[in-house]
């Protein structure tokens, strides 16, 4: 599903709010919310609003368990670092327990040793189902989520369930859920907004198959659902949505 809102704010209301009740209803039925969170930009406003009291108090933080989708190899109090960007907005407002924390950094590992540790991780939290509750993603220019990112072999990485590998354009090591663990999730929802993303938002939902050029395309959750939360700028070109 696409939903357009007016502007960042709305979207990340929309977010927050959609956040809430997926937390609650995972925690009902199976006594845990177990999300994957994404860094970036675009999610600040959301994580900001998650830790304001009205949306925080519906939440059993208790009870969530926060995963990545995606981060930059670097340690966790570099700039860059989409873990660091989360404890500043929200985790160091909410009171998860720590070892409920699964951070995607690991001082003294390479980043695919890393990896197959982080995936470890992940079986043992999400058990045989592989079903995250909550997957969050944004979308880059490029039609990149997560950090699967244009022509990287990555995006046909169909055996691993977490990869890690050097992108040479950005002169780093990322390190990712890959797409068969992204669309096993019960959820997805991917929040972008802005002018400059219309154009690889139209590719995505609405032009030819290009998973290369545009490797949003992969996301087909296989039995859970996607929501796309977009603004009116970035959803400027679609026509059928
Ligand atoms: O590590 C990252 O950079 C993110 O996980 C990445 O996949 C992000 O979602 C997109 O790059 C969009 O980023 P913005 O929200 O900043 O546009």
């Amino acid at each position: 599903m696409v939903k357009v809102l007016e502007d960042q704010l709305q979207l990340s209301k929309e977010a927050a709010e959609l956040f809430v009740k997926l937390a609650a209803e995972a925690v009902e039925v199976h006594g845990k919310f177990t999300v994957a969170l994404t860094g970036g930009s675009s999610p600040e406003k959301l994580y900001d609003l998650l830790a304001t009291p009205a949306y925080r108090d519906k939440v059993d933080w208790s009870k969530v368990h926060v995963f990545w989708g995606d981060e930059r190899w670097v340690p966790l109090d570099d700039d860059q670092s989409n873990a660091k960007m989360a404890k500043r907005t929200l985790l160091s407002k909410v009171p998860v327990p720590k070892e409920n924390i699964f951070y995607m950094w690991a001082d003294g590992k390479s980043p695919e040793e890393y990896a197959a540790d982080y995936e470890q991780m992940v079986k043992k939290e999400l058990g045989e189902s592989l079903k995250f509750d909550l997957i969050l993603l944004g979308m880059g220019p490029d039609g990149h989520t997560a950090s699967l990112f244009p022509h990287q072999p990555v995006l046909h990485e169909q055996t691993k369930l977490v990869d890690a590998y050097y992108l040479a354009p950005q002169s780093m090591y990322r390190i990712t859920l890959t797409a068969p663990l992204i669309n096993k999730a019960k959820h997805i929802v991917v929040m972008l907004y802005g002018d400059n993303k219309a154009n690889a938002l139209y590719e995505v939902l609405e032009g030819e198959p290009n998973v290369e050029l545009y490797p949003s395309q992969l996301l087909h959750p296989e039995s859970g659902d996607i929501t796309w939360l977009v603004d009116k700028a970035a959803a400027a070109l679609l026509k059928k949505h």
